[in-house]
Formats: C-alpha cells, sequence, structure tokens
C-alpha cells in the first residue's frame, strides 16, 4: 500500500526560533497518523539538527534536507553529502524542486545522480517535476514531466523506484496561489503512474507515492487529496503557518 504524505517545504524562510516554534506548534497538535500516512518537515539546512531532535521518536515524522550533492565527500565548498544527512539522521531528500531546476541548473541528469547517491545511503528521495506555464499551453506536459522521469528515475530498477517518493509540482501553480483544479491533478497523477506502470508493472506504478504541490492550503488540501492517484502534498507557503499545515496533515486520505 503506497504511503499517504504530507510534506512541509520550509524553503528559504524562517529564522530558527520561528522554525522551532513552528515545528512545536505543530507537533503538540493531537495527529492520529495511520501507519500509511506520514508528515516530512523539509527544512533549511541550519535546522536539520534542531527538527531532527524534537521529532525523535515520533512515528511517521520526517525531517528533510531541500537538497544535497551528487558526490559522496571532497573538495565541493558548500555542498553537503548525503553521508553528512544521514550522520545526523535524516532519511528523506527533497530533488529536483523547480526552483533548483530554475535558478540553480538542476539538469535530468544531475537529478539521477542524485537520486543514486540517496538511494546508496538509503534516503528517501522526493522525487520533483513539473510543467511550466508555456508548456501546459501547448498542452505538451504530459510528454515533459513523463521525459523528466525517464531521464532521472528510469535507470533504476523496480526495487529501487519503490524507494522513490514523487511531487507533482506544475510550476505555474507555485507560490501564485493559481492551484491546478483537482481535475488537473488526478489527471496528471494517473497519467505518471500509467508511465511508471509502463516501465515497472502495474504492481510498482500502484504503490508508488505521487504527492501534488503548487498552492495547497487548509482550504483545498481535502478536496486535492481525495482524488485516487493524489497521496498527499509537498506544501510551500501554507505549511508556515501552524494551524494551516494542521489542516493539511488531517486532509490525508
Ligand atoms: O515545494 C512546494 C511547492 O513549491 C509549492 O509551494 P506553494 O505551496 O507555496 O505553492
Amino acid at each position: 500500500m503506497r504511503k499517504q504524505i504530507a510534506a512541509a517545504n520550509w524553503k528559504m524562510n524562517l529564522t530558527i526560533k520561528q522554525g522551532e516554534a513552528l515545528l512545536d506548534a505543530i507537533i503538540a497538535q493531537p495527529h492520529s497518523l495511520g501507519a500509511d500516512q506520514q508528515v516530512v518537515f523539509a527544512v533549511p539546512f541550519p535546522y536539520l539538527a534542531m527538527a531532527q531532535q524534537k521529532v525523535e521518536g515520533k512515528n511517521n515524522v520526517f525531517i528533510a534536507a531541500q537538497n544535497c550533492y551528487s558526490k559522496k565527500s571532497g573538495a565541493y565548498t558548500g555542498e553537503t553529502s548525503v553521508e553528512m544527512l544521514q550522520s545526523i539522521g535524516i532519511s528523506v531528500v527533497v530533488l529536483g524542486h523547480s526552483e533548483r531546476r530554475e535558478y540553480f541548473n538542476e539538469s535530468n541528469q544531475l537529478l539521477a545522480d542524485k537520486v543514486n547517491i540517496c538511494l546508496e545511503y538509503n534516503i528517501t528521495p522526493i522525487f520533483c517535476c513539473g510543467e511550466p506555464l508555456d508548456i501546459r499551453e501547448a498542452g505538451t506536459q504530459n510528454e515533459f514531466v513523463a521525459k523528466q522521469l525517464e531521464e532521472s528515475l528510469f535507470h533504476l530498477s523496480a526495487e529501487q523506484l519503490q524507494k522513490v517518493v514523487i511531487a507533482y509540482e506544475p510550476i505555474w501553480a507555485i507560490g501564485t496561489g493559481k492551484t491546478a483544479t483537482s481535475a488537473q491533478a488526478q489527471e496528471m497523477h494517473a497519467h505518471l503512474r500509467a508511465v511508471l506502470a509502463k516501465q515497472y508493472g502495474e504492481e510498482v506504478a500502484a504503490n508508488t507515492s505521487i504527492l501534488y504541490g503548487g498552492s495547497v492550503k487548509a482550504g483545498n488540501a481535502k478536496e486535492i487529496f481525495s482524488q485516487p492517484d493524489v497521496d498527499g502534498g509537498l506544501v510551500g507557503g501554507a505549511s508556515l503557518i501552524a494551524d494551516e499545515f494542521v489542516t493539511i496533515i488531517n486532509s490525508l486520505k
């Protein structure tokens, strides 16, 4: 059975005091997470250890890094290796967010390397994909997103692929307040699952969690998450407000 996941992406926001207060406020809420439900907080690098300590021992709650480097170690000033993340207990990394693809030129090939090193160290990648507005307007979003999966993931074995979580984030819906309709989200998620099924078979596709990201908030989470192929969300802005994110967690199916 695939996991239903509410993942917060704080991006480059909050001071450590604000981050601690936010985590405390969310964790203090009584959540009854089912065995197939998870909550993930992707926090800035300087806060990983603090956040990891706060969720220590909490079932199905994980802290994630927002990026990692593709090399094991060495002279790569400013970069963070998966071994470093692992050494402080981090087991999830967000990869290929559209902001990293756009501002830091992350290519599908580089992301394939990052996926590989995460899996080598038993770290779960949340692999982001999604099309820009011009591709959506041209109606070629299905091919565009399938190519991102093919070039970054399809070298993996079926066993490896099942350790990857996919997050579909249409770029035109990120931070814009313009959410894909639940029907648009379902359509793309079903397409991605069909692409996975073609490559890896129905069982692997059915077991892969596919999150939706792009202006998810308390008011629309339930409707979006209720779609059969949507397995939760990767949430930016609304994850910075405790009550909003708590409602989003409680909207998981
Ligand atoms: O990683 C999260 C996504 O970029 C969505 O951000 P947003 O919820 O602020 O639109």
